[in-house]
């Protein structure tokens, strides 16, 4: 496989073997435990300088995979080529020096503290009697830095929280120094901080030559952060290549079998995967029927997302220009009043909302902040004629910008019906069949 800026890629989905310089090389790989086959003829190639996500299912094989690349598990047939070196003939020290693993169990069998268990990561640079050298002591602080782990070398390394210590650990794995970084659900503890900077620290190694494969369960931060995808499904490559290749909606559905939406991400712009309640599938594309959707500052987008794929006529608003919201309206062509950032509702485009509301079947109202920008929004809503939905978040937590919003909104909530967030597809879906009773078909035509 080769990142982007290795020129040309195959996108085909399948697993693929020709790339221009790989530092991995899988061939033929079969894994069992007792009798039960894990990874079953598993076949990859991975150039150099590549960030390689590992994506699927539980159980799919991705930590045996992960496990076999670096030795720890032996293959029944297959083979693993690391630099051209068949991982499972060489010492485990030598192997060290190819490949290191930041695991997804982080416990550590001793009380070790942080400082010594960073300074593992050398142990495959040095002689049995040799002393410790300059390049030790600068590739230690090094990866304290890149991870922002300084501050805990003295600590036990059980004091520390699982995020922290996952973090330690991949200090540990780049103090390692070598070519290939494999990391298992590296951002599984981390905050929504530490999950980026991770990540983006992965990228940045990556783009300094190192080769990277994480297995990642987030498909979304897998898709906007690796250069390519590979999909594990029942222990074969079900797809690989760039993520648009890989996260196909047919391809989740067999993997996963998961309902799912694939978009594009407004603010990123990599493929976004949208998961849909059970039982929803056969919907998508198929519903009928006009939504108005009141969100901003990215509370809507998804639902503009959902709803525009499973076929419904939306319209959203109003929004100011440059909102999150009004930039996923626009990237999917929806029916769509904004206004002027800070300008506020005026009586033009809320004539503009009033007319959606009014020829809407379900009016959605997203996990809004209820303050002056919104009112106009919020009134029209709490007046349609037709079932109003309102996303769930209880008040008490809700910012209310004066007793007018609290008013307007406690209106609104006192008729609309409340749903959950992983409901609103379905719920939706009955709303609009409630507004066009004994088969008649609801309305499609856009308001003007
Ligand atoms: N030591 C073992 N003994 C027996 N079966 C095992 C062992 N390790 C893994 N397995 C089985 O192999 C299969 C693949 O497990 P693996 O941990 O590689 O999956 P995974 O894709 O990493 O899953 P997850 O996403 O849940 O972490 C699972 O069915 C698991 O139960």
């Amino acid at each position: 496989m080769s990142g982007p800026e290795h020129g040309a890629v195959d996108v085909g989905v399948g697993p693929r073997t020709e790339v221009d310089d790989p530092l991995v090389e899988v061939a033929d790989l079969r894994v069992g435990f007792g009798g039960t086959t894990v990874l079953d003829g598993v076949d990859a190639a991975i150039d150099r300088g590549t960030f390689v996500g590992l994506v699927g299912p539980n159980g799919a094989g991705k930590t045996t995979l992960l496990r076999t690349l670096n030795g720890t598990l032996t293959p029944s047939s297959g083979a693993v080529t690391i630099d051209g070196e068949r991982i499972h003939d060489l010492s485990s020290k030598a192997a060290s020096r190819l490949v290191a693993t930041v695991p997804q169990d982080t416990t550590v069998a001793f009380e070790f503290d942080v400082r010594t268990v960073v300074e593992m990561g050398r142990n495959p640079h040095r002689s049995r009697f040799g002393g410790w050298s300059e390049a030790d002591t600068e590739a230690v602080a090094r990866a304290f830095e890149w991870t922002d782990t300084r501050q805990f070398s003295d600590r036990g390394i059980s004091t520390l929280s699982g995020g922290e210590r996952q973090r330690v650990l991949l200090a540990r794995a780049l103090a390692q120094e070598s070519p290939l970084l494999l990391l298992d659900e590296p951002t599984a503890s981390l905050d929504i901080n530490h999950q980026v900077r991770t990540l983006e620290l992965v990228r940045e190694l990556v783009a300094r030559g190192k080769t990277a494969i994480a297995a990642i369960h987030d498909l979304n931060l897998a898709a906007q952060y690796c250069d390519e995808l590979l999909l594990l499904s029942g222990g074969e490559v079900a797809a690989v290549g760039p993520p648009e290749s890989v996260l196909t909606e047919d391809a989740l559905g067999a993997a996963f079998d998961a309902n799912a939406v694939v978009s594009r991400h407004p603010v990123t712009g990599s493929v976004y995967v949208t998961a849909l309640p059970e039982g929803r599938r056969s919907d998508v594309g198929a519903e009928s029927g006009r939504v108005h959707v009141v969100g901003g500052g990215g509370t809507a987008a998804r639902y503009l997302y959902v709803l525009d794929a499973a076929g419904f006529e939306v319209s959203a608003g109003a929004l100011n220009e440059g909102d999150t919201d009004a930039e996923a309206a626009r990237s999917l062509a929806l029916d769509l009043v904004t206004v002027d950032p800070f300008a506020g509702v005026d009586a033009a485009a809320r004539e503009a909302v009033e007319t959606r509301v009014a020829a809407a079947d379900c009016v959605l109202v997203a996990d809004v902040e209820v303050g002056t920008g919104n009112l106009p929004n919020l009134r029209a809503a709490a007046n349609a004629d037709s079932v109003v939905l309102v996303e769930e978040r209880p008040f008490a937590e809700r910012n209310y910008v004066g007793p007018e919003a609290r008013r307007v909104y406690e209106e609104l909530r006192a008729r609309a019906r409340v749903v959950d967030p992983s409901s609103v597809p379905a719920a939706v879906a009955a709303a609009v069949e409630e507004s066009a009773p004994d088969g008649s078909t609801p309305s499609q035509s856009r308001p003007t």
